[in-house]
């Protein structure tokens, strides 16, 4: 595995629902594809026959991402360079992924930045930092293939959010408040963008299980909080990768062709119930 890489082994057995050529001649470009949920995307896109470009900072992990999901799927994935809060490296490997592959079909604002810190201990700068990420990220990845691609295209654009902000979490204000900003502003650019043929949706993952996000819970795993999580959600059990990675396969197929402006909850129904304020609180 290359040096910073926590992308897991790729899927031994994944239960098809939709037909395997899906996505067949489309183009789908994934932000932080090399690990987590991002990576579990690319994987079941490819296995739907779609090519992939994955980007992300750490070169090194998104190209051996890369070769893994290719030997698995039999699909194409280019991997580049990108931190989301560079214009110019967004508008590059934007560039680089159309000179490529000559289109993008679908993209997913998946990249994102997050750790457990108290609003009173957090500083201007850690608040600015994660906004920039996720909420300004977002925004430019998708303005950028707009103007690039999807603006005479057409095209879907799924962001990753959470499902922190419908209630408030201790300890999130800042994720909680970026993912917010991408909530309200996928509805504003569904309402503006629809005339281009572009969808733009949301899917909300609930508590992840074995994702990076989730590990940097390892003190939680020690007072058992996992089990208070697994107990709060009423689907009894929490979220898999896959569980993210279908969401987002249906709002970019022909199932979801009417659909824009929404967010998707996939979490087992947990926001309706998470009480992890009192849990976070004790870390
Ligand atoms: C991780 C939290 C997970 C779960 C949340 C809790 C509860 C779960 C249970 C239920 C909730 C209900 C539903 C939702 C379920 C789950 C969680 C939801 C969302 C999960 C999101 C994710 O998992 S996002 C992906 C996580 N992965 C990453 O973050 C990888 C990328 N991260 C990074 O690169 C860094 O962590 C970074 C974001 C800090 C950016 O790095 P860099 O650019 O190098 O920035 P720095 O210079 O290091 O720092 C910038 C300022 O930020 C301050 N900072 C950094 N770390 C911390 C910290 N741990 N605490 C406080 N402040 C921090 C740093 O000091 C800098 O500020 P200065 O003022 O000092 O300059
Ligand atoms: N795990 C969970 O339980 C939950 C996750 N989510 C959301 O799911 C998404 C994926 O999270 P998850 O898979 O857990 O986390 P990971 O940490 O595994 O993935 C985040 C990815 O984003 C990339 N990334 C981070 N910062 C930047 C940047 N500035 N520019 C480009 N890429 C960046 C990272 O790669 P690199 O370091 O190479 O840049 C990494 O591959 C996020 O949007 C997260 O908020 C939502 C709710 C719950």
């Amino acid at each position: 595995m290359a040096e910073g890489g926590d992308f897991d082994v790729c899927l031994q057995t994944y239960q098809y629902i939709y037909r395997r050529d899906l996505l067949k001649g489309k183009v789908a470009f994934i932000t932080g594809g090399g690990s987590g949920i991002g990576f579990r995307i690319a994987e079941v896109f490819m296995r739907h026959q779609c090519s992939v470009v994955i980007a992300s900072r750490n070169l090194e992990k998104v190209k051996a991402a890369a070769a893994k999901l290719e030997k698995a799927t039999g699909g194409k994935c280019l991997a580049l360079p990108m931190d989301v809060r560079k214009a110019d490296q967004i508008l590059a490997a934007v560039d680089a992924a159309l000179s490529h592959f000559n289109r993008i079909d679908i993209l997913v604002n998946n990249a994102a930045g997050n750790f457990l810190c108290p609003a009173s201990k957090l500083s201007f700068n850690a608040f600015k930092t994660v906004m920039e990420i996720d909420a300004h990220g977002s925004f430019n990845c998708s303005k950028a293939v707009f103007d690039k691609y999807m603006k005479d295209h057409g095209g879907s654009i799924v962001n990753i959010t959470a499902t922190l902000h419908h209630r408030g979490v201790a300890l999130q204000t800042h994720a909680g408040s970026a993912k917010a900003a991408i909530d309200a502003m996928t509805r504003h650019l569904a309402v503006e963008w629809g005339q281009h043929g572009i969808r733009i949706n949301c899917v909300a993952p609930g508590p992840i299980d074995d994702t990076e996000g989730m590990r940097r819970l390892g003190g939680a795993k020690q007072t058992g909080s996992m089990e208070i999580l697994r107990r709060e959600i009423p689907a009894g059990r929490l979220g898999t990768k896959e569980d993210i990675a279908n969401g987002a396969l249906y709002l970019v197929s022909p199932a979801g062709s009417f659909v824009t402006g929404t967010n998707l909850i996939v979490d087992g129904g947990h926001w309706l119930t998470q009480n992890i304020t009192a849990m976070l609180g004790k870390l």
